[in-house]
């Protein structure tokens, strides 16, 4: 992106970056509050600290190889001079900026970045060799595309309008977007644009969802009147959908261990007109227990590393570490076990995460099965982003046999 060379725009920026760095906050939430504190900054302002904030959270560590040291709260103007030096824009000639010399940025960068994937494609070792551990050469490939940033895409809620005419809607409020075939409700956005202002969104005609997110819910084959329980449902971008799928008939109940995102759903589901959700917080097994062999169909969206969906959470590179992964891949199995209890005879479940690491995956499901033979597995997919250009998710339908 061309350099706005404004001052006040690069304190906005460094302010984000180290908040996001050394006061562990999530890039999208900080990147909300700085735009919001600041009101008077016009769309192209914006556009740019949050295309920088995004890029140099994505490129940290090939940015800190470029200046030969690692980024710290009292270097961040030469981190982000750094980043537009190796894109070939020209500084401002402020102080800040005094120190970076294009050719040795460029000379750094090429030393380190030659040869080694994990400094050129900007993840940690650990990461690096993980991801090879369990994808091979293929992890390499799923790296590069989710080093791109993700098409901003968008579920039709079918319970208020149909996708032709979200699309018309959204034309005439100055939002061009396109229809994705494959994916039955989905439409991409030309741009990235302030939607959540739109009429349409305001009246609950879309939710923001990912292509390959949209599929996890149909995945599930709820039918209109069925009794179904999203057990993670988290702020409920799933349970929204089957909402839509059902037809607001039959119920569905949504789980999480976590008050404040089933009030988030609750706040969703009113202005989308989903009207057969009800919440329950897991704040006891007894929960869990009270649903055994009461529901038709069992989503678990079960927690997991993201690393699926790095190109939307950029930042997740740097706060995941082994010991999160282990331990919620532990976590992971113990949900499984659990509360696959609840799913009836004849019933059926769906296993999801928005993971590419098979450890989380097929791995959880053969092992879930080993210990579960009133469970067969129907049917499994795993959504890779180089092969579908959206984010990576893993889906298997087990349906309860006795
Ligand atoms: C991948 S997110 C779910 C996203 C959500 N389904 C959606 O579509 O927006 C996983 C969710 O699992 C929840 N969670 C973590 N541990 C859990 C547990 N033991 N039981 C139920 N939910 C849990 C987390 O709070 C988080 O909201």
């Amino acid at each position: 992106m061309k350099i706005l060379a404004y001052k006040n725009l690069f304190i906005g920026i460094t302010e984000t970056l180290n908040n996001i760095f050394f006061n562990h906050k999530y890039a999208d939430r900080e990147l909300e509050k700085m735009l919001k504190s600041n009101k008077k900054w016009g769309s192209r302002d914006r556009a740019f600290i949050a295309e920088t904030v995004y890029d140099t959270v994505r490129w940290k560590r090939m940015i800190e190889a470029s200046m030969g040291k690692e980024v710290s709260p009292d270097n961040l103007w030469e981190f982000v001079g750094t980043w537009f030096s190796l894109n070939d824009e020209k500084l401002p000639y402020w102080d800040e900026f005094k120190k970076i010399d294009q050719r040795e940025v460029l000379k750094k960068n090429h030393a380190a970045t030659d040869r080694n994937f994990a400094v050129k494609a900007s993840i940690p070792d650990w990461l690096n060799q993980l991801g090879m551990k369990e994808l091979g050469k293929q992890w390499e490939t799923e790296i590069d595309v989710m080093n791109v940033p993700s098409p901003a895409v968008i579920r039709t809620n079918t319970l208020k309008t149909d996708r032709k005419t979200l699309q018309r809607k959204l034309k005439e409020e100055g939002i061009e977007s396109e229809i994705l075939s494959k994916y039955p409700d989905a439409l991409e956005l030309a741009q990235k644009a302030n939607i959540f202002k739109t009429e349409a969104f305001q009246n609950g005609w879309f939710e923001v969802q990912d292509a390959g997110s949209q599929l996890i819910s149909p995945y599930l084959n709820v039918q209109p009147g069925m009794r179904v329980v999203d057990a993670c449902a988290g702020a409920g971008g799933k349970a929204l959908h089957l909402a839509a799928l059902t037809e607001n008939k039959g119920q569905i109940y949504g789980l999480d261990i976590h008050e404040w995102k089933l009030l988030e759903l609750k706040k969703r589901a009113k202005r989308n007109g989903a009207q057969n959700i009800q919440t329950k917080v897991i704040d006891s097994s007894k929960v869990v227990k009270k649903m055994e062999n009461t529901a038709d169909r069992l989503l678990i969206d079960a927690p997991c590393s993201g690393l699926g969906v790095l190109s939307r959470n950029p930042d997740a590179k740097w706060k995941l570490s082994q010991e999160f992964i282990d331990s919620v891949k532990k976590e992971q199995a113990k949900i499984l076990d659990e509360y696959c209890k609840i799913v009836k005879v004849s019933g059926a479940m769906v296993y999801a995460t928005c993971s590419i690491l098979p450890s989380e995956n097929q791995n959880q499901v053969e092992i879930f099965l080993e210990n579960h033979p009133e469970f067969k597995l129907v049917r499994e997919k795993q959504l890779l982003p180089s092969q579908t250009g959206f984010d990576g998710f893993y889906m298997a339908y087990l349906e309860r046999i006795s």
